[in-house]
């Protein structure tokens, strides 16, 4: 079965870049703009991706990012991530980054977003891995730093196509948001969230009712309020699922607990992502694997969760269509 999974053709929806950035990378980047991370080796610093909750992942997930500094090294990071995915046969991609995570570090928002997109460009020229990517807020900063984040964006309008809401949930409820993702939609963006993966399912309503949310990302929590199924179920609206992220996060104990064939089941329109793959243990074919052994996924089941994450992608119908071409027919 993993070899039938290494050769699904499939998309990634929910990945953070930042959150890509392997031990070995780290170093290298510490060394070079002389940064000391509070790790002795690159062992040690594997050894501490031991976390309680999503809070404890994010004190670790920010402090590392501090040694990539110039657009160079957010090339870099991003075309190591690539390279990674198209190995695992990934054909398209749907990149977060979190600007305010380096913009509170002084680096300018240009030096960010052009370094991310040359390396999506050489992507999809040597790699033939097409991606978009969508700028998220953090939400446990204030609306109106998640406006002024907006604003020092716009000038590089054209080299993201969404926005999103990420970091630490429980607290911070979409509403929180609801006049700046106004803007967002009027300045035309697309919109995602990340809701109900440590928050309610009212988290996941109000994404979708007052930032009008056209995909939630986790969503895992759905599952405790059966109205809301039916209606995730009946829009058919995208929920992008980290199998080994929830599992790392405490949100399910073990990956027999996860709740994700249950979403299948119910009908939703469920996609296997990574979150933050070196945190939690695996790229997207190994989010795959530990489904497909926890539940006895079929080949059938597997090529549905691929076909649904090109289904839910930002594409066109006919860039779709022709994706969801490449799969196995049964
Ligand atoms: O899974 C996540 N949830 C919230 N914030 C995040 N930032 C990186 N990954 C995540
Ligand atoms: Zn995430």
């Amino acid at each position: 079965m993993d070899d039938f999974i290494a050769q699904l053709p499939k998309a990634e929806l929910h990945l953070h870049i930042e959150g890509t950035l392997e031990p070995e990378l780290a170093f290298a980047l510490a060394e070079k703009n002389k940064i000391t991370l509070p790790f002795k080796s690159v062992d040690e610093m594997r050894a501490a991706y031991n976390f309680s909750d999503l809070q404890s992942f994010l004190d670790l997930y920010y402090a590392s990012i501090s040694v990539v500094q110039t657009e160079e090294d957010f090339h870099d990071l991003t075309l190591a991530y690539l390279k990674k995915a198209a190995s695992q046969n990934v054909r398209h991609t749907e990149i977060f980054f979190d600007p305010q995570s380096h913009t509170a570090r002084n680096i300018p928002m240009g030096t960010v977003i052009n370094g991310i997109t040359a390396a999506l460009r050489e992507a999809q020229s040597e790699l033939g891995v097409s991606s978009k990517l969508i700028l998220s807020f953090l939400r446990h900063l204030s609306e109106a730093a998640a406006m002024e984040t907006l604003q020092q964006a716009l000038p590089f309008r054209d080299q993201f196509i969404g926005i999103g809401l990420d970091s630490s949930e429980l607290g911070h409820p979409p509403s929180k948001f609801v006049n700046v993702f106004e803007e967002v939609r009027r300045q035309g963006f697309r919109v995602v969230c990340h809701a109900g993966e440590e928050g309610p399912p009212e988290y996941i309503n109000e994404a979708l009712d007052q930032l009008h949310a056209e995909r939630i990302d986790h969503g895992v929590r759905c599952m405790e309020d059966a109205a809301l199924v039916k209606r995730l179920a009946e829009e058919q609206i995208p929920l992008t699922v980290c199998p080994l992220s929830n599992v790392r996060l405490c949100v399910f104990k073990t990956m027999s607990d996860h709740t994700i064939k249950q979403m299948m089941d119910a009908g939703l329109l469920v996609t296997v992502n990574s979150d933050d793959p070196p945190y939690f243990g695996g790229y997207v074919n190994e989010n795959y694997q530990a489904i497909q052994e926890a539940f006895g996924l079929t080949r059938e089941d597997l090529v549905q969760l691929a076909r649904n994450s090109f289904t839910a992608a930002f594409l066109s119908d006919e860039e779709k269509q022709k994706l969801i071409a490449e799969l196995p027919e049964f």
